[in-house]
């Protein structure tokens, strides 16, 4: 009798597609056969038997008609190729499959040539991506950019040398979609950004170098070839158990090769990743948060903090972590929005905090100072401008220090009277709040940061700190995460993207007491958005400027799509009412073909929602209005401004009342006569924020105006 053996089995991104394919009742079965398979491989039920032809090849019983065929890694570790019917297994099996190292990138990789072939011949074989569904490419791929690149060119960016006769036949964007869906990850990766227009050169700088392994690749070592991450195989049963039992995500298990490395590494000090939209940096955010934790010494008390800017997405992060982590570790980590840190710390700090003065009202208390003391020479709006950013930020409590602050980028200079002055006011400012008992945000920042950093002197109240969304951050934020934990290796983690700084001010983390340098990088590859959507995105961003958070220049550069889809529509309309029946017509459109949910209407203000969602019901649509707290329904239309938006995504979105009457808005419009400095700050506002909109959409976006259009759609453009 043959000895009883566990065994791995192993899977990358092919066979989980043909598994999603596979009829229910097979699919069951399979799950089944797995479980079996890896307890005891050699039991007799399972009828293992090596395929003739290449000694790795293996068949395995599912059911009495349909066999898995597997591929031999190790003696106890196969990958699954398939699932076929019994009749069909052994047909021309070996010039149906290739497994082989990737001699550059030290990837294990599987090809399914049959689909490949189908992908490109158009045999009825291979299905397009769901993404490209409703798009009809029948464009022919550009001659000079991938075709016309020679055999060796293309080998020494990672595409395998076999496939070369099939992309030669690529004629149409369509048939390199499709390859592309069934090719190797990596080399779908290339030929994609050769399409999109990188150079060879580029290509290897943003695709290749970033998985090239630095040790030699040994082609023959397929043992240590699984495990690189740019092999994207499963290497543990819990991984395919949590993939057969339906919650797959493939950012969970296979975080592209760049990400896990700034995943695992370990950094002497903070660090920075950037990245546009949809690159993946909240995956990064969470995966590194949830190995930090895992690290922990178990018997310690140290604690993980996992914190972003609103509290709408620490929601959305906390239940993405817990697809991650077991009870335990989430039990090692708090997921919190910033500000609520923060009070949680005041409240903590000193009992009763009184009544909340909001953002938008502080200017109010503002111009009653001014009236009080008869001020002239500055504005309640350039007062609370200064107070927020210099005073708070800097956590300045006494008059000697103001007069010695650094004012680094403010919109004018100030003599030693002047800043005597706007000292003077702030106290009255602060004396008032005193007096009323209320408190607000950027004293309670700065307060709270003040007391942390003496605090932190007993001890630190986080080992590790993982920031989502930084770049909308507040200096004072910046100091206070600073106090919280001790300045060691892997103390601050944190992604954010500069192009989509919608709320506070650039800051420079060096001069804050955190010191990124030589500890940053950048993703480039989108997963979220099409190739037409992002065109439209970069157009609004052309020219535009922003910060790497340390005072240098950030870009976009390298920025790219994998995914093709419809090209985003501008529909202008006569009037509102005409705008508010095309966007319930739309909105009807879309929940017809694809079914409810997945679908949202951003506006730029808050009092169009309740037009908008009287638009829907008259079409017998639900309509959900976005807020902080409550966790959107699922089969309902989303309706929320644009900054609500912020760090979701949806497949279909439209971006509507984009009329110039209301985007950018009023106050920002006037500002250009009173603050030139303070308007141009707010129109970069306003057009990342337009550029977050329209990243939210995976699918498709339709632009709807009434009127003249925002000159930040740059229709010239974006069109
Ligand atoms: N390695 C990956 N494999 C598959 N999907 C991924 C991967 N990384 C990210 N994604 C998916 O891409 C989408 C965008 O990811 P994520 O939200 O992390 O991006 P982001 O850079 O934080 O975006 P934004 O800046 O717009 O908020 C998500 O749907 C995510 O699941």
């Amino acid at each position: 009798m043959t000895e009883s053996q566990e065994a791995v089995l192993s899977m990358d991104r092919g066979a989980t597609r043909k598994l999603a394919k596979l009829d229910r009742n097979i699919y069951a079965r399979f799950v089944e056969f797995q479980k079996k398979f890896c307890a005891n491989m050699n039991q007799p039920g399972l009828r293992l038997k090596r395929l003739q032809g290449d000694r790795r090849l293996w068949s395995a019983r599912v059911t009495d008609d349909y066999r898995a065929i597997l591929y031999e890694i190790t003696g106890a570790q196969f990958m699954l190729l398939d699932v076929v019917p019994r009749q069909s297994a052994y047909d021309g099996i070996e010039s149906r499959y290739g497994a082989a190292v990737n001699a550059v990138t030290g990837a294990f990789e599987i090809t399914d040539f049959e689909e490949l072939r189908a992908a490109v011949r158009g045999m009825d074989k291979a299905e397009p991506a769901a993404p490209q569904a409703f798009t009809t490419h029948s464009d022919p791929v550009a001659d000079d950019r991938f075709k016309d690149q020679p055999d060796e060119v293309l080998i020494n960016l990672g595409v395998p040398a076999p496939l070369l006769p099939l992309i030669r036949e690529i004629s149409t964007l369509d048939q390199l979609m499709s390859f592309c869906e069934w090719a190797p990850h990596h080399t779908a990766e290339v030929l994609q950004a050769l399409d999109e227009g990188f150079s060879a050169k580029e290509v290897e700088e943003i695709v290749t170098d970033p998985v090239r392994p630095a040790e030699p690749v040994d082609t023959t070592d397929l043992e240590t070839a699984v495990q690189r991450p740019a092999s994207y195989v499963t290497s543990s049963d819990a991984a395919v158990a949590a993939m057969l039992d339906g919650r797959f995500q493939e950012w969970r298990l296979w975080p592209h090769p760049t990400q896990k490395q700034i995943i695992q590494r370990t950094y002497n000090g903070p660090a920075r990743i950037g990245g546009g939209p949809g690159t993946g940096k909240t995956v990064v955010a969470l995966h590194r948060a949830a190995r930090l934790a895992k690290r922990l010494d178990p018997d310690g008390d140290d604690r993980v903090l996992l914190t972003t800017f609103t509290r709408n997405l620490a929601v959305d992060l906390k239940s993405k972590l817990a697809l991650l982590v077991d009870e335990k570790t989430m039990g090692r980590i708090d997921v919190e929005h910033l500000d609520s840190v923060v009070y949680r710390l005041a409240a903590e700090q000193s009992g009763g905090l009184g009544s909340a003065v909001g953002d938008n009202n502080l200017i109010g208390w503002w111009r009653l100072i001014c009236q009080e003391q008869g001020e002239t020479e500055f504005t309640p709006e350039f007062l609370l401008d200064e107070w927020t950013e210099v005073i708070c930020a800097q956590l300045l409590t006494r008059r000697s220090d103001y007069l010695q602050a650094r004012r680094v980028k403010r919109p004018r200079r100030l003599n030693r009277l002047q800043r005597a002055r706007v000292w003077e006011l702030s106290e009255r400012f602060s004396a008032r709040l005193v007096e009323k008992q209320a408190w607000c945000w950027p004293q309670m920042r700065a307060t709270t940061a003040l007391t942390e950093r003496h605090r932190s002197e007993r001890g630190y109240r986080y080992r590790h700190i993982v920031v989502d969304e930084a770049q909308d951050l507040t200096s004072a934020h910046w100091v206070l995460l600073r106090a919280l934990a001790p300045q060691r290796s892997d103390d601050l983690f944190i992604a954010g993207d500069t192009f989509q700084r919608i709320y506070g001010q650039p800051v420079t983390l060096g001069q804050l007491g955190i010191e990124i340098r030589g500890r940053s990088k950048r993703l480039t590859l989108n997963y979220r958005t099409t190739k037409e959507i992002l065109k439209t995105a970069l157009a609004i961003e052309a020219g535009a400027e922003a910060d790497n958070l340390d005072g240098e220049a950030d870009s976009l550069a390298g920025y790219r799509s994998v995914m093709s889809g419809a090209t985003p529509e501008f529909r202008p309309q006569a009037d509102e009412d005409a705008e508010l029946a095309a966007i319930a017509a739309q909105a009807r459109a879309w929940t017809d073909a694809h079914g409810p949910g997945g679908i949202a209407v951003a506006v730029p203000q808050k009092r169009l929602i309740g037009k908008v969602l009287g638009a829907l019901d008259a079409v017998g649509i639900d309509g959900f209005q976005l807020g902080s707290d409550q966790e959107p329904e699922a089969e309902t239309v989303h309706v929320g401004t644009m900054h609500r938006l912020k760090g979701l995504e949806y497949r279909f979105m439209l971006i509507s009342c984009i009329g110039a009457e209301y985007f950018p808005y009023d106050f920002v419009r006037e500002l250009a006569e009173t603050d030139p400095h303070r308007h141009e700050l707010e129109m970069v506002k306003a057009r990342n924020l337009l550029f977050v909109a329209v990243t939210r959409a995976r699918d498709e976006v339709v632009f709807t105006w009434a009127g003249e259009p925002s000159p930040l759609l740059r229709l010239e453009r974006a069109a």
